[in-house]
């Protein structure tokens, strides 16, 4: 975590340099795009250690691998039917897989070449592909009864679960945390006034202002709870026979958790539960690490996300620098009610339509 914030700070510098820029221009800015190519840059530069490659287009194909295990498929609740493929699901999935499969060998590869040239040499960095190869056909003792063996493909599919999940979570959650913003002009207001008094007008927020910032916290939680990246987590199994609420769930049933449901639940929030209300985390002490089951975005217990501390203080660090150096302002014509909310159906939850907004630069 600690190793990523100078990656971070530059990237968010870029960020805001370039919305200046848009900000004396007077023009309005695709904020969606704009956050979404930040934060893909600084998930090829930490999970594969190196800037985002011409060659291919990993997003692209990311996307589509996403989409498609997401996509409805008929083969699902008619499991005779999927030899015959008829959505042509599997044959799109194949496709993607062996795409992916040859992209990780050509980044695995490269890294191999470079290290046999440069290893031990002054100025090679190891990054975090470097550390996973170091460590592959080594004993790796994990716990005093098992012995593990890391191969290749455990590293391709590390590397795959690390961007999957790195690409778009923190994007989403941002961009709709700004769009909530722009809908409720005095929860901006307020949050610009927390970032005021404890960071004043003369200089930009840093990483280790965070803990303070008790007001900017409850925004990304009120955000999380209404849209949630994952809405159902990702499917677990049982591993024994339960009785939850009077409910009989048999060993190795397939479990899927709907935390969107959840967060708009009445008899957990109270009655104003579909308002974006920060406040509500105000007198409470319900956290995101997985022991508050009415709000868990990053899932809970061992298979919990293990990037939790990492997206989230990419999400509050951007979220701040964003609303302490602008004011945002919603397109012409455009009223804080009218601003479209609709949600992509998706494994991963993000705005439909792209967060258009016109930044004025509000700092010293
Ligand atoms: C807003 C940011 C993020 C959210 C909301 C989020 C949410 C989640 C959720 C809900 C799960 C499944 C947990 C479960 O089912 O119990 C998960 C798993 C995972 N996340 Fe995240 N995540 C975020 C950012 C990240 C980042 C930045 C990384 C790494 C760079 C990451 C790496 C992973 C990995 C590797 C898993 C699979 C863990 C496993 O299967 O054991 N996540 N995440």
């Amino acid at each position: 975590m600690e190793a990523f914030k100078p990656l971070r700070r530059e990237e968010l510098g870029v960020l805001v340099r370039k919305l200046r820029k848009a900000a004396e221009e007077g023009g309005v800015v695709d904020i969606s795009e704009k956050i979404g190519a930040m934060n893909e840059d600084i998930a090829y530069k930490m999970v594969l250690g190196r800037n985002k490659d011409n060659r291919f287009d990993i997003k692209a194909i990311v996307e589509e691998g996403i989409f498609l295990m997401g996509a409805f498929n008929i083969s699902d609740f008619v499991p005779c039917l999927s030899a015959l493929d008829i959505q042509g699901l599997t044959k799109r999935i194949k496709k993607v897989s062996t795409i992916i499969d040859s992209l990780l060998e050509t980044i695995i590869e490269d890294h191999e070449q470079v290290s046999m040239t440069r290893s031990g040499k002054q100025g090679h960095q190891e990054d975090f592909v470097d550390m996973l190869l170091s460590l592959t056909n080594k004993p790796l003792k994990l716990n005093d009864e098992q012995v593990y063996y890391l191969d290749r493909t455990n590293v391709k599919a590390i590397l795959l679960d690390m961007i999957v999940a790195a690409f778009d979570t923190s994007t989403a959650t941002i961009v709709w945390s700004l769009a909530e913003l722009l809908r409720h002009p005095r929860v901006m207001k307020n949050l610009q006034e927390e970032l005021q008094s404890l960071i004043g007008m003369d200089r930009m927020v840093e990483e280790t202002d965070l803990p303070k910032l008790s007001y900017l916290s409850m925004v990304v939680k009120e955000s999380l709870r209404l849209h949630p990246t994952a809405p159902l987590l990702v499917a677990h199994e049982s591993i024994e026979d339960i009785t939850i609420n009077g409910y009989d769930i048999p060993k190795k049933s397939r479990i899927i958790v709907n935390i969107w449901t959840i967060g708009r639940d009445p008899n957990v929030w109270s009655e104003n539960v579909e308002e974006f209300y920060p406040e509500r985390f105000m007198n409470n002490n319900i956290e995101l690490q997985g022991h508050d089951f009415q709000l868990i975005p990053f899932g809970s217990g061992r298979r919990g996300c293990p990037g939790l501390q990492l997206g989230l203080t990419t999400i509050q660090l951007v979220l701040a620098q964003l609303v302490h150096c602008f004011n945002w302002g919603l397109p012409t014509g455009l009223l804080p009610q009218d601003l479209d909310m609709t949600e992509k159906f998706g494994l991963s939850m993000s705005k439909a339509k792209h967060l258009l907004s016109k930044p004025t630069y509000r700092l010293m």
